[in-house]
């Protein structure tokens, strides 16, 4: 999986921050964003960094805020206030430039995949590179292998509808990551394949994080968590919180105590 290492890896990868958040908070509705209230908030004066080369889960219950923590992140979404530094650039959520410059840098594996039906598993998957210009002649090798490495090797000529749910889902992932991307956010990406296979996604994003890619990999899945052993942030009454995975495994080894399934 050597060429799929991230194409502009930071000089200093444990050092430098690649995202910044400075007292972002997030609210819907022209209520939210009128009073500043902060009880109108979803997400409330976030303060935290992640570091380039870094990998992070993103936990918290339904309905945290996640999926719009992410969106703030693919700058989808622009905060009602605060600042994000992204990629060591200040986001100016009026500057469209910018917005289009570094979400070529971004792989985002959406909750809900948003794959093209009108094109074949290979082209959606090829996509990314298609869309900068690269020649099919260059990309095609790595195309079909990143598929077979998500087990649709046999599927490149489909379309999208007749897929199963799961295979959509790891055809959003090889779409999200063909590219090199920088910064990898994946919404939930295991949530609708197997245990095994979910294994195989996260040794895949493992694998493109040890090559120097940025990982930001939100689910509910505590398995999973527990078994990789990977930092995680967590969301909690609009506050962030990083879990001290060593207290979760002492609270582990106490009798009484019920292993979840695979951790
Ligand atoms: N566009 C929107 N307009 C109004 N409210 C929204 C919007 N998007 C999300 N919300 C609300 O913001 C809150 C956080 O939603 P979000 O989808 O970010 O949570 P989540 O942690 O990703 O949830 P889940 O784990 O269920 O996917 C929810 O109460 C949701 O209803």
């Amino acid at each position: 999986m050597r060429q799929y290492a991230p194409s502009a890896p930071p000089d200093s990868a444990d050092e430098q921050a690649i995202l910044s958040f400075i007292d972002v908070s997030l609210g819907y509705g022209r209520d939210a964003k009128i009073s500043r209230d902060p009880n109108q908030f979803i997400l409330k004066s976030l303060n935290f960094q992640i570091a380039a080369g870094s990998f992070h889960f993103l936990t918290g219950p339904s309905g945290a805020g996640k999926t719009s923590l992410l969106k703030m992140i693919y700058l989808a979404q622009n905060p009602s206030a605060g600042q994000i530094l992204l990629m060591g650039e200040k986001i100016n959520p009026d500057d469209r430039d910018q917005r289009t410059r570094l979400r070529r840098r971004l792989g985002v594996v959406f909750q809900e995949f948003r794959l093209l039906d009108h094109l074949n598993v290979f082209d959606n998957a090829a996509l990314p590179l298609v869309v900068t210009g690269t020649k099919p002649r260059e990309y095609s090798g790595d195309v079909t292998e990143l598929l077979t490495w998500v087990g649709l090797k046999n599927h490149l000529h489909l379309m999208p509808p007749v897929l199963s749910g799961g295979e959509k889902q790891r055809l959003a992932i090889a779409r999200a990551v063909v590219h090199r991307p920088t910064l990898i956010l994946a919404d939930e990406p295991t949530g609708n394949i197997d245990y095994a296979m979910g294994l195989r996604i996260m040794r895949l994003l493992i694998e493109l994080n040890r090559l120097g890619a940025t990982v930001i990999f939100a689910t509910h899945d505590e398995s999973l968590i527990q078994a990789s052993g990977m930092p995680v942030l967590e969301l909690r009454h609009g506050n962030i919180h990083k879990r001290d995975l060593s207290r979760d495994l002492s609270a582990r080894l106490q009798p009484g105590h019920t292993p979840e399934h695979g951790a």
